[in-house]
């Protein structure tokens, strides 16, 4: 089954007949096999566009476009998280509750979701220990909770799963696992990631697919290894370049905020 988004746009208004141009003309296409990473500066549009694909924008947002994942299209689709699309926290601590041990939650979600795998199984998956099952979220480290996290979003074995900066807490080595357990999982189902963290996406993941976003529109779409090594928009090409390893070359120009953002804005001016 593959992920579709196509001419996907999303407003937020924010009073006095103002709105925040958050998703604009966005197309893309995720397919089982290789994971999709969407990446870009801050405030470009990333989580919008994991939210629009998991029913989780502003209560006020206009949506407007098609987010389908096979015949099933949003809204309906939406009502099908944790069944057909799996969600992956940007914070893991906010998806467990402190207070009950990691193996009943998971065991519920289970039930809940009517998953086939058990919460051993599932630990098994994304290769966590199964000795977390007895443990409570606060005794984990927050690599081994954002596995724990990933395991829940397969708790019901959803043909999609979507991770909003799921290495944000983390540290580098620990953030090249993720994105490789999450490159490893897209084999059999598609895997939708928005990361800032490029450098763990090129070191993890090159044959990836890659989708680089800016001021709400996706300038430039490749495989990971193609969109490093030849980047075809000026935006990309400066936002690499701004990449500690790169030399930490500011951008030439400035980002905006996307508040009213006139039809016609483009990187550059
Ligand atoms: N609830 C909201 N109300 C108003 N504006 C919002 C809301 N949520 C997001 N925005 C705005 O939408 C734009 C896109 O935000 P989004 O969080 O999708 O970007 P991002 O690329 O994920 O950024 P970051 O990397 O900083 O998380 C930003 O200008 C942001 O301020």
């Amino acid at each position: 089954m593959t992920l579709e988004l196509e001419q996907v746009e999303v407003r937020i208004p924010i009073g006095s007949g103002r709105e925040v141009h958050a998703l604009t003309e966005i197309d893309l296409v995720a397919v089982p096999g290789k994971p999709h990473f969407v990446v870009g500066g801050s405030g470009s549009g990333k989580s919008t566009l994991c939210s629009a694909v998991t029913g989780l924008l502003p209560g006020n947002a206009r949506f407007s476009g098609t987010v389908k994942v096979g015949d099933l299209a949003a809204p309906a689709l939406w009502g099908q998280r944790g069944r057909v699309i799996g969600v992956v926290p940007q914070s893991a601590m906010t998806c467990f509750t402190p207070v009950r041990r990691l193996g009943g939650q998971l065991a519920e979600t289970v039930r809940y979701l009517g998953g086939e795998r058990g919460p051993g199984e599932l630990l098994d998956v994304v290769g966590l220990d199964r000795s977390a099952l007895a443990k409570y979220p606060l005794e984990l480290s927050g690599g081994m909770l954002q596995l724990a996290a990933i395991a829940a979003a397969l708790a019901g074995d959803p043909p999609v799963v979507v991770a909003d900066e799921p290495t944000s807490a983390l540290d580098r080595q620990r953030s090249e696992d993720v994105v490789q357990l999450l490159a490893k999982l897209a084999a059999d189902r598609v895997v939708l990631v928005a990361t800032h963290d490029l450098a763990a996406v090129r070191s993890a993941a090159a044959d990836a697919d890659l989708s680089v976003m800016f001021a709400s529109r996706i300038v430039e779409t490749g495989t990971a290894g193609e969109v490093f090594d030849n980047p075809s928009a000026d935006y990309t090409r400066d936002l690499l370049a701004a990449l500690p390893e790169n030399g930490l070359h500011p951008l030439p120009w400035p980002t905006p905020d996307l508040i009213d953002l006139p039809a016609d804005y483009r990187y550059g001016g």
